[in-house]
C-alpha cells in the first residue's frame, strides 16, 4: 500500500516526523505511554458525578498530573464520546493541555471505514488546525490495509503517526487476528508487514505503528522489519508485568527499544491525588526501566 503513495510533500523536515519526535519523546522521558481513560467506575472512585462536569475534572486532573514525565498520553476518545458533545469539547482540552506539557498526545479511537470516509476521519484527527487533530492516532485495518491510504497519507504529509491494530491485547482477538490467509503467515503478521513497507528506510523510526497487546503469546508475530512503534496495551490492569514484555518483545534481536507499553487503570486508580498519580507513573516506568532496551 505504502508504496502506491504520493511523494512526500516536504513540508516538514525529519526533525518534524512523528517517528523522530516520538524517539527524542522517548529518550526523554521513557517508553510508557499514560492512558486517560474516563471510565464511570473510576469517576465514582474519585468521588465526581457521572456528568460532563465529572469527567472534565477526572481527565483534566489526570492530564495535568501527568502528561509532563510521559513521553505519550492516550487519551480513550469512548469515554469523552459518551458524553456527547460536551465530552469532545472536553476531550479537545485534554489534546490540548496534553501537548502543552510537552506529551505527544495518542489519541485512542481506533477508526477504519471505507476510503472516502477514512478522508474525513484523516482531516478529522489528522491535519492541522482540526479541533481534534492529534500526534497520531489509532487505526483499524480490518476493511483491508489500503483503505487506511487516506490516514497514511495525512500522516506522512503532516508528521503525524498511526498506530494500526494489529494483535490486540483482548482473548477475543485471537480468532479474527490469527487467522490464516490464503497466502499463508496470518491476518496480523500481513498488517505487520505492510506497517513495516510504509516504514521502510525510516530514521530513526518510521511513523506507521502497530498494537500489539502485551497480554499476548510470544511467537506469534515477527516484529522485526517494523521499523516502528509498537503500542502494547495490556500493561497493569489486564494482567501484564515487566516480564511479559520482555518475554513478548525481549531477546537479541526483539523489537523491546520500539514497544511503548500503555497503561491506563493501573495508574488511575490512583487519583484523585496528583502527587499518587505522579507517584503511580514513576513506579510504571521505574519497573520499565529494568528492562533492556
Ligand atoms: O489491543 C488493545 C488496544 C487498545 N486498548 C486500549 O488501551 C487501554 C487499556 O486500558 P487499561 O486500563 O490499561 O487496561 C484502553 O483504552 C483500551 O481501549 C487495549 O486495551 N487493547
Amino acid at each position: 500500500m505504502c508504496h502506491s503513495l504520493p511523494p512526500l510533500r516536504g513540508v516538514r523536515g525529519v526533525t518534524g516526523r512523528f517517528g523522530a519526535r516520538l524517539a527524542a519523546a522517548v529518550a526523554e522521558r521513557g517508553p510508557l505511554c499514560a492512558g486517560v481513560d474516563p471510565h464511570p467506575g473510576l469517576l465514582r472512585a474519585w468521588d465526581l458525578p457521572a456528568d460532563v462536569s465529572g469527567l472534565e475534572r477526572f481527565a483534566l486532573t489526570a492530564t495535568e498530573a501527568v502528561a509532563g514525565d510521559v513521553a505519550v498520553l492516550k487519551p480513550q476518545s469512548a469515554f469523552f464520546e459518551a458524553f456527547g458533545s460536551a465530552g469532545i469539547a472536553v476531550l479537545e482540552r485534554v489534546i490540548a493541555a496534553g501537548r502543552a506539557a510537552g506529551a505527544l498526545v495518542l489519541l485512542d479511537v481506533k477508526r477504519g471505514d471505507i476510503g472516502s470516509t477514512m478522508a474525513a476521519y484523516a482531516a478529522a484527527y489528522l491535519t492541522d488546525g482540526a479541533p481534534l487533530a492529534a500526534d497520531a492516532v489509532t487505526v483499524s485495518p480490518y476493511l483491508g490495509f489500503g483503505s487506511l491510504e487516506p490516514a497514511l497519507t495525512a500522516a506522512r504529509d503532516s508528521g503525524r503517526g498511526l498506530f494500526v491494530l494489529a494483535r490486540t491485547s483482548n482473548p477475543d482477538g485471537a480468532e479474527l487476528q490469527n487467522a490464516v490467509p490464503p497466502r499463508g503467515g496470518t491476518v496480523a503478521q500481513s498488517i505487520v508487514d505492510e506497517a513495516a513497507a510504509c516504514n521502510a528506510g525510516a530514521r530513526p523510526s518510521g511513523d506507521v505503528g502497530v498494537v500489539v497487546g502485551a497480554t499476548n503469546r510470544p511467537g506469534e508475530l515477527d516484529l522485526g522489519s517494523l521499523n516502528g512503534p509498537i503500542l502494547a496495551p495490556g500493561f497493569g490492569a489486564q494482567g501484564a508485568g515487566p516480564a511479559e514484555l520482555a518475554r513478548l518483545f525481549g531477546g537479541p534481536d526483539g523489537p523491546l527499544r520500539h514497544v511503548l507499553p500503555a497503561s491506563s487503570r493501573e495508574i488511575l486508580r490512583h487519583g484523585p491525588d496528583a502527587a499518587a498519580l505522579r507517584a503511580a507513573v514513576r513506579k510504571a516506568q521505574d519497573a520499565l526501566a529494568s528492562l533492556p532496551r
